[in-house]
């Protein structure tokens, strides 16, 4: 069996953010991203701060523990990161899932392809703005579209860009131009990451949320899209584990 390196498994809670906001879910959080986002949220995964705390845990360890900690209060686990797109045989935690009928949904940001992305039953895939000082690789982006396409996983898949400025904008209309049937969700941007107060941060992401609203209803490339908070940062803030 092979293992995987683990940094948080927590809830049930709700999905907070793009295609299955609000859905009762479990979160598995994996170690390890290619990505150096400047605003990352979750940059723990990889910056080396939380190294103590990774685990490696087979497959079946894994599901004990979200068993442990979530009992029978739930059927749907999602994965996220961290990009556990690196994870090259995270079947092996996908298949028993759904074998206790369990859906399976997954957070990465489309730098990596992997086989068993096709059995995921919420995939989003969430390539980075300008702001993030990421640089898109487009080929690769196209290829994991097509696969998916291929394997009648399009129902299955959406795209979520994290908006903070115009620029990123511009962007998120590029690629919702490039892949137009795909369900499109613009996320707003959570810059302060310091914050501790939830009912501060929460005021200042209201405001930012109005403000993404405002430039997505004047925008006549985004028009097949939705527009979302982090409804978890709204209630909770920065918190880690909710
Ligand atoms: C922490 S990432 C992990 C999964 C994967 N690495 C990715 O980026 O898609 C999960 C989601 O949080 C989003 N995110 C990260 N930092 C954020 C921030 N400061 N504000 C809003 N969304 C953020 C990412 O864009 C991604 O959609
Ligand atoms: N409630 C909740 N919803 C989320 N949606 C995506 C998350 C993530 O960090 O990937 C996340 C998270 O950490 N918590
Ligand atoms: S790709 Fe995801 S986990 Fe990696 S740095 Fe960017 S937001 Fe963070
Ligand atoms: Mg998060």
């Amino acid at each position: 069996m092979n293992k995987f390196p683990v940094l948080e498994i927590f809830g049930p809670t709700i999905q907070g953010e793009g295609m299955v906001v609000g859905r009762k879910t479990m979160f598995v959080r994996t170690a390890g991203c290619d990505y150096s986002c400047s605003w990352c949220d979750s940059a723990f995964t990889w910056d080396g701060s939380a190294k103590e705390e990774v685990r490696r845990m087979t497959a079946d360890e894994i599901i004990a523990e979200l068993r442990e900690v979530g009992g029978e209060k739930f059927d749907h686990v999602t994965i996220s990161g961290g990009n556990p797109a690196l994870l090259k045989n995270l079947h092996e935690l996908i298949d028993p899932l759904h074998q206790q009928h369990i859906e399976v949904a997954l957070e990465t940001q489309g730098s990596r392809w992997q086989d068993w992305f096709v059995s995921i039953d919420d995939l989003t895939i969430s390539p980075k703005p300008p702001s993030s000082k990421m640089k898109t690789n487009w080929e690769i982006l196209d290829d994991i579209v097509q696969r998916q396409a291929d394997h009648e996983r399009l129902p299955n898949t959406s795209l979520k860009v994290v908006i903070f400025n115009d620029d990123d904008l511009r962007y998120a209309e590029e690629v919702h131009k490039r892949y137009p049937h795909i369900p499109f969700f613009l996320q707003v941007g959570n810059d302060n990451l310091e914050e501790e107060q939830p009912d501060r941060l929460a005021s200042e992401l209201l405001n930012k949320y109005e403000w993404l609203i405002d430039k997505v209803m004047d925008s006549a490339s985004l028009n097949h899209v939705r527009v979302l908070p982090q409804v978890h940062a709204l209630l909770w803030g920065n918190k880690r584990g909710v």
